[in-house]
């Protein structure tokens, strides 16, 4: 029996047992009136028996007393014969264990039907003491009284006239009392029977009322349990309305199409996606063949598999998956699709229709493409960004190999662009960088390859270009910078490029030397007094890179000497309510006091340190200055920091000796680990993946947690996740700061958030710069923000200097 069949036993039975119950009831009243009404008429019959009998016995001795004939006296046996019987009856059911058997024997003597006789016996024993019967059964002895007197009488007449003598006084004496006695009787044979007939009709009154109470009980009772059953089956309606109301609610709020089908093919249902993915075929779609509707193309076969409803009912049993589908409306638009085909079972189980679940693939086509555009090109300009342009130069190097052919790699740097954002602001800056942009692709052809590599550093890529052919491009693209016109709100200002320019092969075999010839060549470029083009010769490498690096290296060096790195700090507040209650949570900044105290951004020396190998001794500095601060914090009191965030560079991770700094700076400071969070780039993790595996895992064995930076810039984030055991997720600024307005940058945050809590972790959105940024992340759910609409980044020292940790925003509710 299948679920929905014992279900429906269950209910029928509900429904029918009281039915059942007062049906069986009536019986039983019925029952017990037919019995008791044959009681009554057994004791009815009985009295008349024995009625009769008193009078023949009465008449048989009046005779026998005059005639003295046998004959007579054996007339009155026989008749006083059914009294005795009843009589021998009634004294074996009087008696304190009544003899049933004795009782029985009395009343077939006394004249009674043996079917009746088992009812009087009963209702002699249950009823004796109830009125009517009662009073019946007092008649009765009155009568036997009289009985026993005349049994005594015919035996004194019979013994008189058959063995020894009987005078005629006494003859008459006896014959007197014969006669009295009959004319005593009658009174309490006329109760006996009167008794019994009232007992009778009233019996027969109670009865018809419990049978009439009863019949009315039933009717009652039918209304009440019908009444009851519309009730139900009211409800049962509205429930089920609901029900539909809700699925169909559902159905229509989801992001996928679903349609169900008849097993002929027939639409039965679309909801609101479905309708609108077929071509708006409306509801006028419902009935007809899904095939004249809309038509699915398998494309994962021959790709012109058309997917037809007797395909979709030969394998109706089980569920369908069809990953890859074109669906062609009504409309004669076109989605590529993936289909899962289930089947709908009726309430007997078997399968009378299909649901369609198709789901629209164009918009993760979409969030794909846009992904992989982000991966290889530069927000600010779309141009390609570095990684794309080191891996097409990576592939020119490769093509050398086999093809005798030159490439020109050049670094194009703008002149003093710093002033540009320090006097227009940084706005105007972005600006420039976007005209500047476009007119070097004017002088570029088609197969040269430009990108910008990151600040005001623009890359180009000459491949199979001569020398005299790079030079003039190179020169055309100076040029052209400097004789274009910049305005900004009206005012026009003036910009020069170097540039640096080396052929591929010249400089080494790999990408990281073709980089750094470049770079020596740009950097010789300026130092020659900017605005020129520098090509890089092979000869003046090991002086150029020794003159670079000193320096670089001299200028940070001597930044360290005079302690002129100096913290900023900035907030990152909670934005759940389950994240909120716990005490600061902040971000250490680095900044570069220069030489006339200027704070210079890290963007402008981070690049330079890390790649003459600096990094680690600027992150001992800032682990350093992190640790005295907090301490000199604590000692002033101030606890309020629960969380301190530290930025760590790649080359640090690698650094064998920098955890056993850490350690002795938690020992120095007493700083307690679980304050200590340390930030890695997705990027450095993902590269040093085995040293950062190692590092995470030590210092979390401190107690120590760990945030991913930057989370989301590669696609390839996402593969390593699970084997990094941050605590925290920064969701990339770049998807941050658009997301309001370009969905598929908020599909990124959200798809980040999700990632991040479903793999255990709490997130952190960075760049929030808007109060409808901060409403869009708490909508998502993102657990922490940061940004200028948060709180500024602002120099962090103890607050006894006076000055304030930054400009905090406001949560809603008053956080
Ligand atoms: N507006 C804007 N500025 C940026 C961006 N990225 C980096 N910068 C700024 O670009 C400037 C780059 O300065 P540098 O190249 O170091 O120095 P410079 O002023 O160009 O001087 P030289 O290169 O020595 O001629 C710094 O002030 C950065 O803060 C950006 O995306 N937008």
């Amino acid at each position: 029996m299948t679920a929905m069949s014992a279900y429906g036993s269950r209910r029928l039975i509900r429904v029918v047992w009281p039915f059942v119950a007062i049906v069986g009831a009536l019986l039983l009243i019925s029952a017990f009136s037919f019995n008791a009404l044959s009681t009554i008429r057994a004791y009815v019959g009985g009295e008349g028996l024995w009625s009769k009998a008193q009078k023949d016995a009465i008449y048989y001795l009046t005779r026998y007393a005059g005639s003295r004939s046998e004959q007579d006296f054996q007339a009155y046996k026989a008749a006083i014969a059914i009294q005795l019987g009843d009589r021998q009856a009634r004294l074996a059911l009087d008696r304190p264990q009544p003899d049933l058997q004795q009782a029985r024997a009395g009343l077939l003597q006394g004249g009674n039907h043996p079917d009746d006789i088992a009812n009087v016996i009963n209702a002699f024993l249950w009823f004796r003491h109830v009125s009517y019967l009662s009073q019946a059964i007092h008649y009765w002895e009155i009568g036997d009284s009289y009985i026993v007197e005349i049994s005594g009488i015919a035996e004194r007449l019979h013994d008189g006239f058959t063995r020894s003598y009987i005078g005629e006084d006494e003859l008459m004496v006896l014959s007197r009392r014969v006669s009295d006695i009959n004319e005593e009787l009658k009174a309490p044979a006329r109760s006996f029977s009167e008794v019994l007939g009232e007992g009778s009709r009233f019996a027969t009154t109670l009865l018809w009322w419990v049978n009439l109470m009863a019949g009315a009980g039933l009717l009652l009772l039918t209304v009440r349990q019908v009444q009851v059953l519309l009730r139900q089956s009211a409800r049962f309606e509205a429930e089920l309305h609901a029900e539909k109301e809700r699925a169909e609610t559902t159905l229509n709020s989801i992001g996928d199409a679903v349609v169900t089908i008849d097993l002929s093919g027939k639409l039965r249902y679309l909801n609101a996606v479905a309708h609108h993915l077929v071509g708006g075929a409306g509801k006028g779609a419902i009935g007809r063949y899904f095939e004249d509707v809309f038509s699915m193309i398998d494309l994962s076969g021959s790709g012109m598999d058309l997917i037809t409803t007797s395909q979709l009912r030969a394998k109706c049993e089980s569920k369908q998956t069809y990953p890859s589908l074109r669906l062609q409306g009504l409309d004669g638009s076109s989605h590529m699709i993936s289909l899962v085909v289930a089947p709908i079972h009726n309430s007997l189980g078997q399968v009378d229709g299909l649901v369609l679940a198709l789901h629209d693939k164009s918009i993760e086509q979409q969030y794909i493409n846009h992904l992989s555009w982000q991966a290889a090109h530069d927000a600010l300009t779309g141009l390609y960004n570095r990684r794309e342009f080191e891996q097409r130069v990576t592939r020119a190097l490769s093509r050398l190999m086999v093809t005798e052919t030159s490439h020109a790699l050049l670094f194009v740097d703008l002149d003093q662009f710093k002033l540009v954002n320090d006097t227009n602001g940084h706005a105007a800056g972005d600006e420039l960088l976007r005209q500047v942009c476009r007119v070097l692709q004017e002088q570029l052809g088609l197969s040269d390859v430009l990108a910008r590599l990151g600040g005001d550093e623009f890359g180009v890529l000459l491949e199979d270009c001569r020398v005299d052919e790079a030079l003039d491009k190179a020169d055309r693209l100076r040029r052209a910078v400097q004789q274009s016109s910049f305005q900004w709100e009206g005012i026009p200002f003036s910009i020069s490029a170097s540039i640096g320019m080396v052929f591929l092969g010249e400089a080494g075999a790999t990408l990281a030397e073709a980089l750094q010839a470049a770079d020596i060549a740009c950097y010789m470029a300026k130092e020659k007094g900017r605005n020129r083009i520098q090509l890089y010769s092979s000869k003046d490498t090991e002086l150029a890179v020794r003159s670079v690096e000193m320096a670089w290296v001299q200028r940070l060096r001597t930044a360290m000497e005079q302690e002129r790195f100096c913290l900023y700090s900035q907030e990152i507040v909670p934005l759940r309510p389950a994240a909120k209650g716990a005490g600061r949570h902040v971000e250490v900044l680095l900044r570069l006091r220069d030489e006339n105290g200027n704070i210079i951004l890290p963007a402008s020396f981070i690049p330079a340190a890390e790649r003459f190998g600096l990094m680690p001794d600027i992150d001992r500095i800032v682990v350093r200055q992190t640790f005295e601060t907090l301490w000199n914090m604590r000692s002033l009191g101030d606890r309020s920091i629960d969380v301190c965030a530290v930025n760590l560079s790649g080359a640090t991770l690698c650094d064998d000796h920098f955890l056993d700094f850490i350690r002795r700076q938690f020992v120095s400071y007493d700083i307690p680990a679980g304050m200590i969070c340390f930030e890695i780039t997705e990027t450095s993790a993902i590269s040093n993946l085995q040293q950062a595996t190692r590092f995470i895992s030590e210092l979390k064995g401190l107690g120590c947690h760990f945030s991913l930076d930057d989370f989301g810039a590669g696609m390839s984030s996402f593969a390593y996740l699970k084997h990094l055991q941050v605590d925290y997720l920064k969701i990339d600024g770049s998807f941050v700061k658009d997301m309001v307005d370009d969905s598929v940058d908020r599909a990124m945050v959200e798809m980040i958030n999700h990632i991040g809590h479903v793999t255990g972790k709490k997130t952190i959105a960075e760049f929030v710069s808007a109060p409808e940024i901060l409403a869009a992340l708490q909508s998502i759910g993102v657990d922490y923000a940061q940004g200028y609409f948060i709180g500024e980044p602002a120099p962090f020292i103890p607050p006894l200097h006076g000055r304030p940790q930054s400009v905090l925003y406001r949560l809603p509710g008053g956080e």
